[in-house]
């Protein structure tokens, strides 16, 4: 595959092999991947879309009502300008919030996740509830294919994900104002997740780092998802499957003046997973780059604090 055209991939697919060797090809070359026929209920997402509108018209008082240093920026509302790319100089033109996983406050792992905290929006906890477990199935069926494509069981996600520690970030990106003078909407980053399902990157600004240093527009068909592979899947995968840089730049003239709206849905490992190099991605060409596994709560917890959400 050269890296001029990503293909996009219908999820609609007889052949589960084929299917496996389309995305896992379009993961390997980029990092990424172009997908539609996901199965996501689509009035499901325009309410979504809706209520995220409504959410980020609130005054900036009732939203900063789900704002905690506590909760370090892993639920509720993170306010514009305060997440910063790792190594990056300006702090990102975007305010969002995260809505995690409703647990079962008699399950294990409860305590070691937040709680979710609601804005004063009507349906909101409902239609994000259901939207976060639909995009987590979603997700399972993906990294089902990639399971194939690295030649593992298809089932192999199934319990390194259930009740994984993932995130659904409802993004707002506003018009461009006079204080963006050296910022950008979303610095150059790599995912810290297993995989990303990204909603909304129709609207332009979205691209993807090519190794030679140029990059390149990623714009799904209205309604796809662009999905890629976050820095603890490449991590498992011993690089096999990269973790690509991207970024959300600035839009020039008319599209200055609208907001840019999009979800991505990071999809975690459990807090205990240990992320332990696969062996069928080591090989005398790719020696294991990672011999100490480090589970994945540990993990993020390290990259949070690089990101300035966390205090170490
Ligand atoms: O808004 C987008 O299109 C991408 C957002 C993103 O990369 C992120 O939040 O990690
Ligand atoms: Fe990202």
């Amino acid at each position: 595959m050269d890296m001029s055209m990503m293909p996009i991939i219908s999820l609609r697919h007889d052949d589960a092999d084929a299917l496996g060797q389309q995305l896992g090809d379009s993961f390997k070359t980029y990092g990424f991947a172009t997908v539609v026929d996901h199965g996501l209920d689509p009035a499901l997402v325009a309410k979504a879309w809706a209520l995220t509108k409504e959410l980020f018209e609130l005054p900036e008082s009732e939203k900063m009502g789900g704002y905690d240093k506590a909760l370090a920026g892993q639920r509720g509302y993170t306010p514009f300008k305060t997440e910063i790319a790792k190594g990056a100089e300006f702090h990102d033109l975007k305010e969002f919030w995260h809505v995690g996983r409703t647990m079962d406050p008699s399950s294990p792992l409860a305590t070691s996740m937040l709680p979710n905290v609601w804005p004063p929006v009507p349906e909101f906890k409902e239609t994000f509830e259901t939207l976060y477990a639909e995009m987590d199935k979603v997700g399972a069926r993906i990294l089902s294919s990639i399971a194939r494509y690295l030649e593992l069981p298809a089932d192999w996600f199934d319990p390194a994900i259930a009740d994984g520690n993932s995130i659904l970030r409802l993004l707002h990106y506003p018009p461009i104002a006079g204080d963006a003078e050296g910022c950008i909407r979303a610095g150059a980053h790599e995912d810290i997740n297993l995989i990303t399902l990204l909603l909304g990157a129709e609207e332009a600004g979205l691209q993807i780092l090519r190794p030679d240093g140029s990059w390149m527009d990623v714009s799904p068909p209205e309604g796809g998802l662009a999905v890629n592979v976050g820095d603890m899947l490449q991590r498992l995968t011993n690089h096999v499957l990269p973790s690509t840089t991207h970024r959300v730049v600035n839009p020039s003239g008319e599209r200055s003046r609208f907001s840019r709206y999009s979800m991505p849905y990071f999809l975690h490992a459990r807090s205990d997973f240990p992320i332990a190099t696969l062996p069928q991605c080591i090989s005398a060409d790719n020696p294991n780059r990672y011999p100490d596994p480090i589970l994945a709560d540990d993990y993020l917890k390290e990259r949070l604090i690089e990101i300035g959400l966390l205090k170490a």
